[in-house]
């Protein structure tokens, strides 16, 4: 249990597939897709969809959000845990983070811009805007791939719109010694599905079913895909939601982001009857998303092995 290897998260091209063309490649790539989220609850993705203009001025731009002083990124609050400005944990004292809700959308990306740089900033709101629209692409495919091989399409509309878009991008300081130092506890996302990208410093790890830690080692043009706790309860465990964190060593500074795909507040997350038979009985009962986070940022819910388990097990 628990030892590093050299294992690698399959790696899965994306390159040249449409949701509305359904080639034989996407069929490929489908079960490629069912196979390794059945399995690890992840892989890496390439999308040819994005440019290298835009990966540079992306990070460029979180390194200037981050530079900016800490008054003025706690300007950016939010009721909802993680989704406005987190830093200086105790527990974590190499990671900070903001959120951005609904980022793909340009007036949205434009606010949030606003709150940090009241005279506004284009380039810093465009290059935002666009990742995050580009990779909801990604994260749509990655969705329809998922119905489709469980065989759940006529749920696809009401799977579809039952999501909100949140991105968060973060920064972890080196440690500047020579150990390796947490910079991200252990867990799992509670959403649906995660897509992360990073600049050219790794630390990401994924545990495997059987314990092992993946160190995951991105290239420039490629995203890790991840099943969060809330599609995990909807496919009643068919699929994987795996436990990662982020170990942090030497001088340079981590920029990473994700996007978040999160069910809608008052949405309740109840596993489809195709999914739950003799052989799967049902894991969860129908929770709402909200108040399940609730419950997790609550002491109980910190405690728990499993906080989704506890809140609403069966
Ligand atoms: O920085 C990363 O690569 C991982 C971040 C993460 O796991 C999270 O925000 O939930
Ligand atoms: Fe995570």
């Amino acid at each position: 249990m628990g030892s590093e290897t050299q294992l690698k998260l399959p790696f899965i091209d994306f390159t040249n597939l449409d949701q509305n063309t359904k080639t034989n490649d996407w069929n490929l790539t489908k079960s490629q897709v069912h196979r390794a989220l059945e399995e690890f609850g992840c892989f890496e993705a390439t999308f040819s969809d994005i440019q290298p203009e835009l990966h540079t001025s992306v990070f460029d731009s979180l390194q200037e959000l981050f530079d900016l002083p800490l008054q003025t990124k706690l300007k950016n609050r939010s009721t909802k845990p993680f989704h406005g400005y987190v830093g200086q944990y105790p527990m974590v004292p190499l990671f900070e983070s903001m959120g951005i809700d609904e980022a793909p959308n340009p007036d949205k990306a434009e606010s949030f811009t606003k709150i940090l740089w009241p005279e506004g900033n284009p380039k810093f709101s465009k290059s935002i805007q666009e990742i995050s629209e580009k990779l909801s692409k990604l994260d749509q495919m990655v969705r329809i791939m998922v119905l489709e091989s469980l065989g759940l399409e006529k749920y696809m509309d009401e799977h579809m719109g039952s999501t909100n878009y949140l991105l968060r991008v973060m920064k972890y300081k080196g440690p500047e010694t020579k150990d390796t130092k947490l910079g991200l506890n252990s867990h799992t996302d509670k959403n649906i599905v995660t897509i992360l990208h990073q600049n050219q410093v790794d630390g990401l790890e994924v545990q495997t079913k059987s314990g092992d830690w993946i160190k995951v080692q991105p290239s420039p043009n490629s995203f890790v895909v991840m099943i969060g706790d809330s599609l995990y309860a909807w496919t009643n465990g068919r699929l994987h939601s795996p436990y990662h964190r982020v170990m942090m060593s030497g001088d340079n500074a981590r920029y990473s982001f994700g996007l978040f795909s999160i069910p809608k507040a008052g949405y309740v997350v109840k596993a489809p009857q195709e999914v739950v038979d003799d052989e799967h009985p049902l894991i969860f009962k129908p929770f709402d998303h909200v108040e399940f986070l609730q419950f997790y940022y609550t002491e109980a819910g910190q405690r728990a092995p499993s906080a989704l388990k506890a809140y609403c097990g069966v």
